[in-house]
């Protein structure tokens, strides 16, 4: 089967599976007012996620990030890990979590076959944490962060959301932190969402603040591999860690776009800003719908804009990014 492809030559080899809207922390930026059920929800169940791998292994996809809302709350989680593990296709298998469950689970889920972890720390700071995520769980957190190091992940990735007011103080004790410790820093820039127009104004700030800080101090930018999406990532000599910025607002970040997503009730997101979802639950219920689906895979993707609309202030269908798995 040919590989998912764009008008716009990009390839898509990379899924970003939600698998539970469900979170059990209140990120301001996010969620502030903590999940909220819509009804009785129904999220895909393991016959129907692994349907979903299948089709998209076949279609060129190497590498799956099982995503939230917070992920780990799922009973089945670890389980999840292993349908994905079993298909042979798939080279990389990764997590996004709040971490709230690591320091319990992070051997558990490396020997079901989880080999790179992204972790959400918004401050080193306990009591902005706590302001930020609305949870007091730094020491917890911190804890997981340590067993993923420990059970000997290829990646710990620890993620950290830019926030004006709130933790823009905080890049000199995530420096020292990283001086010593093997960990990739992510700072995303504040993304707007449909319910984050005023908490946007209130504490957006620009990643080229901090781009320019770290390259005052030394640090080099590494040139992209082939593959690699749209963080630009630095290093320095004096330090184990290495730091990436997401800067969704900056020119020509779509351009290397080579993503997917579906969200936990199965709904193919063309980009984290899309207008509509499109349904593709009626074709995971059993293995022979594959070819169908995997047609109609093909034919969204000749509907995938160049770029978001963010500049206009467009969010698309995206409530907050809990909805989709960011
Ligand atoms: N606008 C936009 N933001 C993205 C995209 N990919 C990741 N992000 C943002 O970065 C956040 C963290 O992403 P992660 O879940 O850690 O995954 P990732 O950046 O793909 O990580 P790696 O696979 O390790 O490169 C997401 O929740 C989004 O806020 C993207 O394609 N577009
Ligand atoms: C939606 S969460 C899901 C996974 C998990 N619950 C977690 O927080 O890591 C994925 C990532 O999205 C980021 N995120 C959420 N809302 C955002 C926004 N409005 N702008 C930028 N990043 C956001 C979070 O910081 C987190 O790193
Ligand atoms: S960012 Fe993650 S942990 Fe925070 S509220 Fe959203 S889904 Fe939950
Ligand atoms: S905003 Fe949309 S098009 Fe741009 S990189 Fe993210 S998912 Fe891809």
């Amino acid at each position: 089967m040919s590989q998912l492809q764009d008008n716009f030559g990009r390839r898509f080899h990379y899924l970003r599976m939600s698998v539970t809207d469900v979170c059990n922390f209140k990120c301001t930026y996010c969620l502030p007012d903590g999940y909220r059920p819509d009804g009785k929800p129904k999220f895909l169940d393991l016959n129907e996620i692994e349907h979903l791998v299948s089709a998209f292994a076949e279609v060129g996809t190497q590498k799956i990030r099982i995503t939230g809302g917070e992920p780990s709350l799922r009973k089945d989680f670890t389980d999840i890990i292993r349908i994905v593990k079993d298909n042979d296709k798939i080279n990389t298998i990764a997590t996004t979590t709040n971490g709230y469950r690591l320091a319990k689970h992070a051997q558990e889920w490396y020997d079901a076959g989880l080999r790179r972890i992204n972790i959400s720390v918004d401050s080193l700071d306990p009591k902005m944490f706590y302001q930020i995520t609305g949870e007091n769980k730094f020491d917890e957190v911190m804890r997981g962060v340590d067993a993923a190091l420990e059970a000997g992940f290829e990646r710990v990735k620890i993620n950290a959301v830019l926030l004006k007011g709130l933790n823009d103080k905080d890049l000199p004790r995530f420096l020292h932190w990283i001086k010593s410790t093997p960990i990739d820093l992510r700072f995303i820039e504040l993304m707007e969402t449909g319910l984050g127009h005023d908490y946007f104004k209130a504490h957006h700030l620009a990643g080229a603040d901090i781009k320019n800080q770290l390259e005052q101090a030394g640090w080099q930018f590494d040139t992209p591999a082939v593959d690699d999406g749209p963080a630009q990532n630095f290093s320095h000599d004096d330090y184990q860690g290495r730091i990436g910025l997401i800067m969704p607002y900056a020119k020509n970040f779509c351009a290397s776009c080579n993503r997917l997503r579906v969200s936990a009730k199965g709904k193919l997101h063309l980009c984290l800003f899309t207008e509509n979802g499109v349904d593709l639950r009626d074709l995971l219920q059993t293995p022979d719908q594959q070819a169908e689906l995997i047609g109609r895979l093909h034919g969204q993707l000749a509907q995938k804009k160049q770029t978001h609309f963010l500049h206009d202030g467009i969010t698309g269908v995206t409530q907050h990014l809990a909805s989709i798995g960011g």
